[in-house]
């Protein structure tokens, strides 16, 4: 791969996880992100750590860091690859045994976390590491794009429940 110096900029972060939909979801700027976060890893010099799937959001986002000639690093357990594995796979595939190994290996490889849109699985990858924070197990920042997204999915139920840990 050519390398342009030029453009290639630096960032804190070596590696970044993103979270995101096993599926593409239904408003086409949902896939619109996927690419733009997948080339501004690229342009960043950030590899990639996320849940190993080829389908969804989590297929474009990996395929476009992987051939931006980034590192992609998937963390898949063994039992859902025939679900979330499709056709040829990308980068670097670590199985594990179950949904607790896979959180740990992707928080244990990354210095950051993104959360694209999502679902339920998405939005629960995200609160763990949001809480994981907050009792000080790690100090990992966690960042969500507000943009049509998990955010906005997020901000609206910790509303609607009327709570806040600084009540
Ligand atoms: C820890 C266990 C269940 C809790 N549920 C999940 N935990 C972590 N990751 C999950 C869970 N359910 C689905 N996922 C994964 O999230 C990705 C995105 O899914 P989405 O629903 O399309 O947003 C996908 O890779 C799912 O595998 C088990 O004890």
């Amino acid at each position: 791969m050519e390398v342009n110096n030029d453009t290639m900029q630096k960032s804190k972060f070596g590696r970044i996880c993103v979270f995101c939909g096993s599926s593409q979801g239904k408003k086409g700027s949902y896939q619109d992100a996927a690419v733009d976060l997948g080339n501004e890893l690229v342009s960043r010099n950030i590899d990639l750590v996320y849940g190993g799937g080829s389908i969804g959001l989590m297929g474009i986002v990996s395929q476009v860091v992987h051939d931006g000639g980034r590192h992609v690093i998937g963390v898949i357990p063994k039992t859902l690859m025939p679900r979330e594995l499709t056709g040829e796979t990308v980068g670097e595939v670590r199985a594990v045994a179950d949904m607790h190994q896979r959180k740990a290996e992707m928080a244990r490889h990354s210095d950051a976390f993104i959360a694209l849109p999502g679902g339920y699985g998405t939005l629960e990858e995200l609160l763990e590491v949001i809480t994981w924070a907050q009792l000080g197990i790690h100090d990992k920042p966690e960042y969500s794009p507000c943009h049509e997204s998990v955010a906005s999915k997020l901000c609206w139920e910790i509303e609607r429940i009327g709570y806040s840990s600084e009540d």
